[in-house]
C-alpha cells in the first residue's frame, strides 16, 4: 500500500515512522510519502489560506494550492488513490472503514487546517471521478487533520497482512464481531490483592471462550448499547441471549 499525506506540518506525521508502522515501512509493506502543501504555493508569503466568503470566524484553505498539490501528488503513482479528507463534518471512520480501506492500493490524505479546505477542491476531485471520502474520527473538533490521519493510518496499516506479529489480534479486535473486547489479565495471579478470574486459569477453553464472550456482551451492553442494537439478527446465539 502506498500512502501519501499532504500537510503544512510534515513534522506532525513523524510518528508514522516509529514502532509498528515504521517496521511496516522498513519491511516494504507500506510506502509512505509526506508532502508539504507550501511546495505548491506561488507567492513570496507561501499563503495557503484566505478569508471566508460570507464572513465568519477564521480562515479557509485556498483551492488553487490544494488543486495543484493534489494533481501533482496523484501523478506520482499510476495506482488509483482513495482521497481521504478528515473533517468534523465527515462520515464516521469506524473499524469497518479501516477494514475496507486496508484493501486499497493507495490512500492519499489531505490535512486541512484553519476552518477547513475550500469545498470546491473536493467537488472538483469528485467530478473527475476520483474517490473522495470526507471522514470524522469522532464527535469533537481538532485543530487540523494531521492527528486524524495518524489515527486512521494506524487503524488501517495494522490490518495489512504481515504487519501484526499475530494476525489473530486483528481478527479478535474490539468491533471485529460487533462487540467491545472484555477485560484482559496477565501475571501475577494476584496483584494488590486482586486475583485473576479462576476460569482463565482453568485450562478449559470452552469455558474460557464463554466467559470472555459474556464479559464482552456485558461491557458492550453497559458502555455501547448502540453497538448491541446494531448487531445483525444472527449475531447472537442462544447462549448469548441467555446471558
Ligand atoms: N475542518 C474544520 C474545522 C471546522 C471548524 C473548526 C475547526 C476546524 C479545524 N480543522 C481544520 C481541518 C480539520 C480536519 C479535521 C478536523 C477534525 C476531525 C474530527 N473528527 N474532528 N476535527 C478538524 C479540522
Amino acid at each position: 500500500m502506498r500512502i501519501d499525506v499532504i500537510t503544512i506540518f510534515p513534522g506532525y506525521l513523524a510518528p508514522l515512522r516509529e514502532a509498528l508502522l515504521g517496521r511496516a515501512i522498513s519491511a516494504g509493506l507500506v510506502d509512505l510519502a509526506v508532502h508539504d502543501l507550501r511546495t505548491w504555493t506561488r507567492d513570496v508569503h507561501q499563503a495557503v489560506d484566505d478569508a471566508p466568503y460570507g464572513g465568519g470566524p477564521g480562515m479557509v484553505m485556498r483551492p488553487q494550492v490544494w488543486g495543484e498539490a493534489l494533481d501533482a501528488v496523484l501523478a506520482l503513482d499510476e495506482r488509483p488513490a482513495r482521497i481521504v479528507v478528515p473533517t468534523p463534518a465527515g462520515r464516521p471512520f469506524t473499524q469497518a472503514t479501516a477494514q475496507a480501506w486496508s484493501g486499497d492500493e493507495r490512500l492519499l490524505f489531505t490535512c486541512g487546517r484553519y476552518e477547513g479546505i475550500d469545498q470546491r477542491v473536493v467537488d472538483d476531485a469528485r467530478r473527475r471521478d476520483l474517490t473522495v471520502d470526507e471522514v470524522s474520527i469522532g464527535d469533537y473538533v481538532l485543530v487540523g487533520g494531521e492527528v486524524a490521519v495518524l489515527v486512521m493510518v494506524e487503524a488501517v496499516v495494522r490490518l495489512l497482512p504481515g504487519v501484526l506479529g499475530n494476525p489473530a489480534s486483528a481478527e479478535q479486535d474490539s468491533f471485529s464481531d460487533g462487540l467491545l473486547e472484555g477485560p484482559a489479565f496477565t501475571r501475577p495471579e494476584v496483584w494488590r490483592g486482586l486475583a485473576v478470574p479462576d476460569v482463565l486459569r482453568s485450562g478449559n477453553h470452552a469455558k474460557i471462550a464463554r466467559w470472555r464472550r459474556d464479559r464482552a456482551l456485558e461491557r458492550t451492553a453497559e458502555r455501547r448499547p448502540d453497538l448491541l442494537a446494531a448487531l445483525p439478527e444472527d449475531a447472537l446465539d442462544d447462549a448469548d441471549r441467555a446471558f
